[in-house]
Parts: C-alpha cells; sequence; structure tokens
C-alpha cells in the first residue's frame, strides 16, 4: 500500500539552514501537496544531517520536525535533487544567480526569494495575495530561455511584500496611486541569521539598509503593473515612491508608514478607503489554496495599532494588517502596515507561489 507522501509532489529547499529555509521547514510540515524531499545549503553544513547542520542555529519556535531531522544536507546541485519537481531557495544572493540558473534549466520548477532574477523582463515577481495572474509570463520565459518544464518565479523584498497588499486593493478600488512616501520599521529577522550584531540593534535604531530603498522604490511598480498584451513582458506602473529603510530592535514583523496621492481627483473618502482594505479579496484564496488568508488585508481601528508582536501572527502570517488610516496634510491619506517578514514576506509567498502553480496546472 501507498503512503500519503508517495502522491505528493517531491521538493527540495535550497538554503535549507538559513531564516528563511527554516520557516520553509516549518511551513512545509504536514502539506497538503508538498513532501520535503532533499535539503542544500554550503559547503560548512553539506554531508551533516539537518538536526546537525542546524545545531544552535534552529530557531523557530516549533521543534524541526522529525522526518526532516534525519535529512541529510547536500551541496545545491540538481543531481541531489532528482527526486524533486519543485525548488524553494532560501539562497544568499551572492550565490543565488548560478545556482537557481542550474536548477531551472535542469528542468526544476524555482521558487526564489533571491533578489537575483526579480527584475529579469521575462521573470515573474509575484506576492501570491496581488498579481498571480503575472504566472502567464512563463510559457514566454520557456521559450525564450529553451527551458522544457523549467522556470523560475521570483517573490519580492519583504517591505514590498506588505506594501503592494493594501495597494493593490487600494489601485483597483480607485485608480492610480501617483506618488508615495514610505518608511519602514524592519524586524532583525531581514537579516538573516547572525545578522546585525547585537550591540548595533540593542537599544538602537539604525536608519540604513543596504539596497533596501532601491528595491522599495521599484518593485511594486513592477508587482501593480501588468503583463504585455502579448504576455513577454512587464509593463510597470509609474507611481513616484521615496522610501526610508530603518532596522529596529524586533525580531519578526515589517512596519510600514505610508502617505500616498492618487492620480484621480477628488481623492476617496477615508471611510471608502477602510471599506476597499477590508474588503479586498484575492485569488489565491478564491483558488482555496491552503496558505491563502481568509482575509489578505485586517483594518484595525485601535489607534496604537498595528504593532509587530501583537498582529504579525494574523491569518498564520500571510495577512497585512493596516491601521491608523487618516489624512495627509500634504499628500492624500496616510495609514501604518504590519507584515511577517519571513512568512508573508519570504518563505510563505514562495509556497503560496507554488501552490498557485499547481493549481495553474504549471508543476504537470
Ligand atoms: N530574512 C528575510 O526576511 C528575507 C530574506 N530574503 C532573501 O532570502 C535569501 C535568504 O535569506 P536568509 O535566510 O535571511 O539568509 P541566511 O543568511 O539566514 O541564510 C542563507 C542560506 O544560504 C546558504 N548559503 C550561503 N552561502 C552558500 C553557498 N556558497 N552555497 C550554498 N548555500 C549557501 C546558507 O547555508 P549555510 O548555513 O550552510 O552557510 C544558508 O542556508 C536571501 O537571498 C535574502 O535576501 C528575502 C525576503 C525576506
Ligand atoms: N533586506 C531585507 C531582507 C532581504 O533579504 O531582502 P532582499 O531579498 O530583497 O535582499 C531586510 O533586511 O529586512
Amino acid at each position: 500500500m501507498s503512503s500519503p507522501t508517495q502522491h505528493k509532489i517531491h521538493v527540495g529547499v535550497l538554503g535549507a539552514t538559513g531564516t528563511v529555509g527554516q520557516r520553509f521547514i516549518q511551513l512545509l510540515d504536514n502539506h497538503p501537496y508538498f513532501h520535503l524531499a532533499a535539503l542544500g545549503a554550503s559547503e560548512s553544513s553539506a554531508g551533516k544531517s539537518y538536526k546537525d547542520a542546524v545545531r544552535r542555529r534552529w530557531k523557530m519556535t516549533t521543534p524541526i520536525p522529525a522526518d526532516v531531522a534525519a535529512l541529510p544536507v547536500t551541496l545545491c546541485a540538481p543531481e541531489h535533487f532528482a527526486s524533486c519537481r519543485v525548488i524553494f531557495s532560501g539562497l544568499d544572493s551572492s550565490v543565488a544567480g548560478d545556482v537557481e540558473r542550474a536548477f531551472f534549466t535542469a528542468g526544476f520548477a524555482v521558487f526564489s526569494n533571491a533578489r537575483n532574477y526579480r527584475m529579469d523582463p521575462d521573470v515573474p515577481l509575484i506576492v501570491p495575495t496581488v498579481n498571480p495572474d503575472h504566472f502567464d509570463i512563463i510559457p514566454h520565459q520557456r521559450s525564450a530561455r529553451s527551458l522544457g518544464r523549467g522556470f523560475i518565479v521570483t517573490n519580492a523584498n519583504c517591505s514590498t511584500t506588505g506594501l503592494v497588499v493594501p495597494l493593490k486593493a487600494l489601485q483597483d478600488a480607485f485608480g492610480p496611486i501617483d506618488s508615495m512616501f514610505v518608511h519602514t520599521l524592519q524586524a532583525i529577522s531581514g537579516a538573516g541569521y547572525p545578522g546585525i550584531a547585537s550591540l548595533d540593534i540593542c537599544d538602537n535604531v539604525v536608519p540604513y539598509i543596504s539596497g533596501e530603498e532601491d528595491k522599495l522604490e521599484i518593485e511594486p511598480c513592477k508587482i501593480l503593473g501588468s503583463l504585455s498584451p502579448a504576455k513577454s513582458d512587464h509593463v510597470f506602473t509609474t507611481t513616484r515612491i521615496s522610501a526610508t529603510c530603518n532596522r529596529v530592535n524586533v525580531v519578526d514583523g515589517h512596519l510600514e508608514n505610508v502617505s500616498l496621492s492618487f492620480v484621480n481627483r477628488p481623492p476617496p473618502s477615508l471611510d471608502a478607503i477602510a471599506r476597499a482594505l477590508s474588503a479586498y479579496t484575492c485569488e489565491a484564496t478564491q483558488l482555496g489554496v491552503p496558505s491563502a488568508p481568509l482575509h489578505p488585508i485586517e483594518v484595525t481601528d485601535e489607534e496604537d495599532r498595528p504593532q509587530p508582536r501583537l498582529d504579525r501572527e494574523r491569518g498564520k502570517g500571510m495577512t497585512v494588517t493596516v491601521g491608523r488610516i487618516r489624512k495627509d496634510p500634504v499628500l492624500d491619506v496616510r495609514f501604518s502596515l504590519l507584515s511577517h517578514n519571513t512568512i508573508l514576506g519570504a518563505a510563505g509567498s514562495s509556497l503560496m507561489n507554488a501552490e498557485i502553480a499547481f493549481k495553474k496546472g504549471l508543476l504537470a
């Protein structure tokens, strides 16, 4: 008699020992579609059991699943992942470019968290509760790169991810966004492990995160844009974004303070904005994929929310919380948002993207 795991799609995780990799392992435990079959990391981890490779480094609040603890960690080469159809990548960007290319050219479906391919014209940058329609570029990617069954889908920078969910709801309801200021307060886990030194972040705020502001000023324009009529390129929105990024002494959860103005005049009322955010639904929820939140956005009217510790677990880390919606004296409206940076902002988005790809028949 066959066990249930034999009917599931076998998946591998690259960068399995890191912050995002550990989150993948937690989220894949008992997954209804996917069975975790292979793990990859650097030379310093390869050859060890997973449990030994992450000794004193496992930072999830749930134990390592027993079957995963015993799995061997290998180097990140396609031959070690032969039983897998899907590859989730939590690789450091210094190596992700070459390694991920080796996998998608070898016929694997690659779902990457790294920044390397995000801005390539034939690579979709998908936040699963925002733009899963961008999967339609995969046939073009496959033919342009002669990939056969392989492809690569990226998910966004973690601050971009939290931001674009309410922006999508507002854009759908009220038309294009003209300009925006966003100030982030980003959690320590965003810097990976060991990340920022404790003497730099305890009792402190660091008003600089390398490369982050540039990503936050361009990635939303790709995600909130559309595919060209031939579905062979991306048409970006023309929203002007000014971003300022700060690292704060919080473990998980990125808080962002946003001020924006719409193209259309007069701007919507604050009540209409709150209603549009609360009413937002997405294709992932309609498809009923396992990781989709019932509510992609929850609006709070408590004047001191959202807060990272209190709101990051909403929707099992897949929901964005929006609060403090009020008039902006310079632009049209301002609000605060909170999203979980390693769930919706990283591994959770990759996983939901793969679930959507499965429903769309792309993993056959
Ligand atoms: N943390 C977050 O909130 C987010 C992270 N990202 C992106 O996700 C990726 C992973 O980030 P994060 O988990 O935070 O980083 P970590 O530094 O915590 O983990 C990096 C992982 O990459 C592996 N690695 C490093 N060098 C090599 C190599 N030469 N060959 C093979 N594997 C290697 C490490 O393995 P080993 O342990 O063996 O060294 C480890 O598993 C990055 O590209 C990051 O930019 C994206 C969105 C959010
Ligand atoms: N830079 C983000 C996390 C990250 O790694 O983003 P990216 O994948 O865009 O480099 C943070 O520090 O919170």
